[in-house]
This record gives C-alpha cells, sequence and structure tokens, in this order.
C-alpha cells in the first residue's frame, strides 16, 4: 500500500536503507508544490517536504520528531489522528497570508493505523485571495520584515523565524476579536504577547484584566470571575464586581486555563457561548463584551484525554492558536535577548555593564534555560546587579552554565578520534559511529537534540547508544 511505503520513508532515509521505489515518493514529494506532513502512529511528525516547510516557515530539522500536539495547531490534522478518519478543511487564515486548504487521511497497514498523510494547498489565486490580493500583498511584505511589527510587539524581542512567524501570527490575530489561545512553556511571553495583543487591537483604551485561573482556589475562582450579591455567602459582606464584568468592552486574560476546574470551564463555556452570565448568589442576567485571550502551559490535548478539560472548551478557545517556542528552540535568539536585559537592567540600576564575554555567550547558547525567558532575565539582573566590571566573565555565572562552556571546550579540542591520526592510521567506520554518538549525546545532553544535530532520528541516536553500550 502506498502510503504505508510512504509512513516509513523518512526512518529508512535516515537509516540509510531506502529502495527504489522510496526514493521515487521521496523526490516527487520533494518537488511538489504543497505541503506534505506524515505523522506516526504516536504522532509524532515523520515527514514534511520543503514545500511545507516553505508554507509555515519552519525547518526540517527542528520539526521532525515533534510530537503534533506540541507544535501543530492545526485540528484537520489533529481530528484525523483522533479520529482516524479522513478530514478536510481550511486553516483559519493566521497561519500564512494565503488561504490554506488541508486534506487528511489517516493511513492503514493491514487493518493497523500507522499515522495520518496531510496535504496543504495554498489557495493563491482562489477568487477568495484575489480579492484580497492588496491585503496579501501587504501582508508578504509585512512577513519578510521585524520591522513591520507594530510598537507593540516590537517590544518582545526574537529574530528567529519560528518567534518572527509567532509574532506576526499574534499581530494579525490582535486585529480580530476572536478568542486567542497562546502556549508555552513557563517564562516564554504568553502574558507579554496577549498584552500585545490587546494593546494593538481596537480594545487598546480599554480595560485589560488577567485571571490567573492556577492560582486561585476553585470555591473562590466563580466570583472572582463572575462577582458576586451581597449575602451571597458567608463571608460576602458587599457586592463585588467580578473580571467578566471589570473587563467589559475591553480584554481578558484567562492564564494558566488548563489549571481552572472543571465546574468552573462549564460556566466558562457559557460566556464564549452566549457571552452572558449571573453574579454568584444573583438573579440578573448579565451581557458583556468582552475579547477573550487565553494562556497555558499544560498538554491539554492530554488533559482532555485525562478528563479534567471539556472539549468544548478547547474548541472554543483555540480558535486562533499561537504557540511560543522555548527559549532553547531559538538559542539563535540568546545574543539579541542579552543585549536587550544589558540595555533595560543597566538603565533600571545604574550600571554600565558593556558586554558578557564570548565565553559566557557559548555557555548561554549550550544551556537548555528551563525557565525560558524569565530565567535568562532574572539571571542577567543578579549578574548586572553584582558583578564590579564593565564585562561578565565566566567566572562571574552559575556553574551549572559555566561548566558547559568547559566541557564544549574540552571536548572540542580532545576528541581523539577527531585529532587521532597521530599514527597515521584510520579507525573503523563504527568506531567514528560510536565516538560520534557519545559526543552528540553528552553534547547535547538528550537523544532527541542530539539526532537532531546529526540529521538522524531520536530513535536512531537510542539504537546506536545501546548498540555500543554507551547507555544500558
Ligand atoms: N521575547 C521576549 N522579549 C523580552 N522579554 C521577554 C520575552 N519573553 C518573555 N520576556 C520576559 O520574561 C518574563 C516572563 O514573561 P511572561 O510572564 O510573559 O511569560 P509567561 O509565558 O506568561 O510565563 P508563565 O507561564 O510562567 O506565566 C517577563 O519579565 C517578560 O517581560
Amino acid at each position: 500500500m502506498r502510503a504505508a511505503v510512504v509512513t516509513n520513508l523518512d526512518e529508512k532515509k535516515r537509516m540509510g536503507s531506502k529502495d527504489h521505489s522510496e526514493l521515487r515518493f521521496e523526490q516527487v514529494f520533494e518537488n511538489m508544490q504543497d505541503g506534505i506532513c506524515i505523522i506516526n502512529e504516536f504522532g509524532n511528525i515523520q515527514y514534511i517536504n520543503d514545500a511545507y516547510n516553505n508554507m509555515f516557515r519552519v525547518s526540517n530539522p527542528a520539526e521532525v520528531g515533534k510530537n503534533i500536539f506540541q507544535v501543530f495547531h492545526d485540528d484537520v490534522i489533529l481530528t484525523a489522528y483522533r479520529e482516524k478518519r479522513p478530514v478536510k478543511g481550511n486553516l483559519s487564515g493566521h497561519y500564512s497570508i494565503h488561504l490554506i486548504s488541508v486534506a487528511a487521511s489517516p493511513i492503514f497497514h493491514n487493518d493497523v493505523f500507522k499515522g495520518v498523510m496531510a496535504i496543504y494547498r495554498e489557495e493563491l489565486f482562489s477568487e477568495k485571495a484575489k480579492k484580497k490580493e492588496t491585503v496579501i500583498e501587504l501582508s508578504t511584505a509585512a512577513e519578510k520584515t521585524q520591522e513591520a511589527l507594530n510598537n507593540n510587539f516590537q517590544q518582545i524581542i526574537g529574530k528567529s523565524k519560528i518567534m518572527e512567524r509567532a509574532l506576526l501570527i499574534a499581530q494579525k490575530a490582535s486585529k480580530t476579536s476572536s478568542t486567542v489561545l497562546i502556549r508555552g512553556e513557563s517564562g516564554t511571553g504568553k502574558e507579554l504577547v496577549a498584552k500585545a495583543i490587546h494593546f494593538s487591537s481596537d480594545r487598546c483604551s480599554k480595560p485589560f484584566v488577567k485571571v490567573n485561573c492556577g492560582a486561585i482556589p476553585g470555591s473562590l475562582l466563580e466570583s472572582e470571575l463572575f462577582g458576586h450579591e451581597q449575602g451571597a455567602f458567608t463571608g460576602a459582606i458587599r457586592k463585588k464586581i467580578g473580571k467578566f464584568e471589570q473587563a467589559n468592552t475591553g480584554t481578558i486574560f484567562l492564564d494558566e486555563i488548563g489549571d481552572m476546574p472543571m465546574e468552573m470551564q462549564v460556566k466558562l463555556l457559557r460566556v464564549l457561548q452566549e457571552r452572558e452570565f449571573e453574579r454568584v448568589g444573583g438573579e440578573e442576567t448579565l451581557r458583556c463584551d468582552v475579547r477573550i485571550v487565553a494562556a497555558t502551559n499544560r498538554n491539554l490535548e492530554e488533559l482532555i484525554d485525562k478528563g479534567s478539560f471539556r472539549e468544548d472548551l478547547y474548541y472554543r478557545l483555540n480558535v486562533i492558536p499561537i504557540y511560543l517556542p522555548a527559549l532553547k528552540e531559538r538559542r539563535e535568539d540568546i545574543p539579541v535577548l542579552v543585549r536587550h536585559f544589558l540595555d533595560k537592567i543597566n538603565g533600571k540600576l545604574g550600571k554600565s555593564i558593556q558586554q558578557v564575554a564570548p565565553e559566557v555567550e557559548e555557555a548561554f547558547f549550550y544551556y537548555d534555560w528551563p525557565g525560558n525567558i524569565r530565567e535568562l532575565e532574572n539571571l542577567m539582573e543578579r549578574l548586572i546587579a553584582l558583578v564590579d566590571g564593565d564585562q561578565i566573565e565566566l567566572k562571574d555565572i552559575p556553574s551549572h552554565i559555566s561548566n558547559l562552556y568547559t566541557v564544549h571546550y574540552q571536548d572540542d579540542h580532545q576528541s581523539s578520534l577527531i585529532n587521532m591520526d597521530w599514527k597515521g592510521e584510520l579507525a573503523t567506520l563504527e568506531e567514528y559511529e560510536k565516538e560520534i554518538i557519545e559526543y552528540a549525546i553528552k553534547r547535547f545532553g538528550s537523544f532527541n537534540a542530539a539526532g537532531k544535530a546529526l540529521g538522524v532520528t531520536h530513535k536512531t541516536v537510542a539504537f546506536k547508544a545501546r548498540k555500543y553500550k554507551i547507555i544500558e
């Protein structure tokens, strides 16, 4: 079966064993103008072609191997995967400057589900697109340069393609009143983006109200969101206006939405659907005109599977999804962020640290930043406050980060095989392979990252690591 051959294509390509029919498939896909994405039965991206990369402004090594629930916000492929049936649809128009139609089909081999293949087509010449020609031209220009982001978005630092793309989508979203769901690990800038959306929208002079749905106990959240009447419960001494009323005509930012208790999710769903609610203990139904921006660092799809997040609410919130990449996914932004924080924090603390030493920059580059930009910002503030000279040196930074520079420096200068021609002898191919696999795992810290650097899948790295007894 064609599709079954296709699912194994990328894996086999990487394992170096493809037959002629697979090669032909690959050539066909690479030359197609339609974007192709193939995911396996576990939802991991197995293959994407060049057209897909161009359409979504992503790159193959960064995307392949990731799980669709982490990177995709495309309901068509997600539904085809979840329900194992063919699904057709359009992307909402926030992914690209053009309308993109998607056809996703499940792949079965001997009746066993093997994954999904999706085809993406930009409807460049459709009547709809023609009418929007001017808008498209403007958007094309906008996509090409960071300068096209307005002031609010320019405060959000990041030159990487992946970040630029997220910000452009957010800026487009700000021009609509649709609900936005911002996803990303803690400290990736979700709140910053939510504010930029509000202040770029035509509601900018109206209130922006934030609610941290994870920090407020379930019992209090209802009155926090919708308010209460006097005497509604013990302690309700006077009437309270809730966040939805406060945000009327403006924007409400529902942070940590994944932590909202189930019973509140039903109530929120009603507001999303009907734009109305009652205060706790009240009879009167109040209407509100509020733009909703929600954010989460949780995997909502997993929560839905576990039964702790409502699927209907998920679809209501996920109208315009925006994914903010972790800092380790956009390491090329680290120098520009460091520069930004040097300028910002020097000003705040009245200091004049000029720069970080090149070794520090290198150590920052190798570090994974689990706390993302918040962690980098806090560290820069600490360093700027404590360092006396005009440069931040390797000795100034925490050892768990500076050690990375030392390890890389030693690796670069002591790799025995790379410099082993002292006897004029070559190692066997297997010996080279063992050393490079060992080196990559040590250097990148995970099979996934090592695989990306070597251009193979994480499974291949794990397989070879076991084969050479690098790990048990
Ligand atoms: N791209 C960026 N440029 C400049 N500063 C940034 C950027 N991203 C985040 N920050 C800064 O990092 C800190 C954390 O950002 P923010 O609170 O928006 O993250 P978050 O994703 O909402 O985090 P959490 O999920 O923990 O609420 C803030 O001080 C913010 O100003």
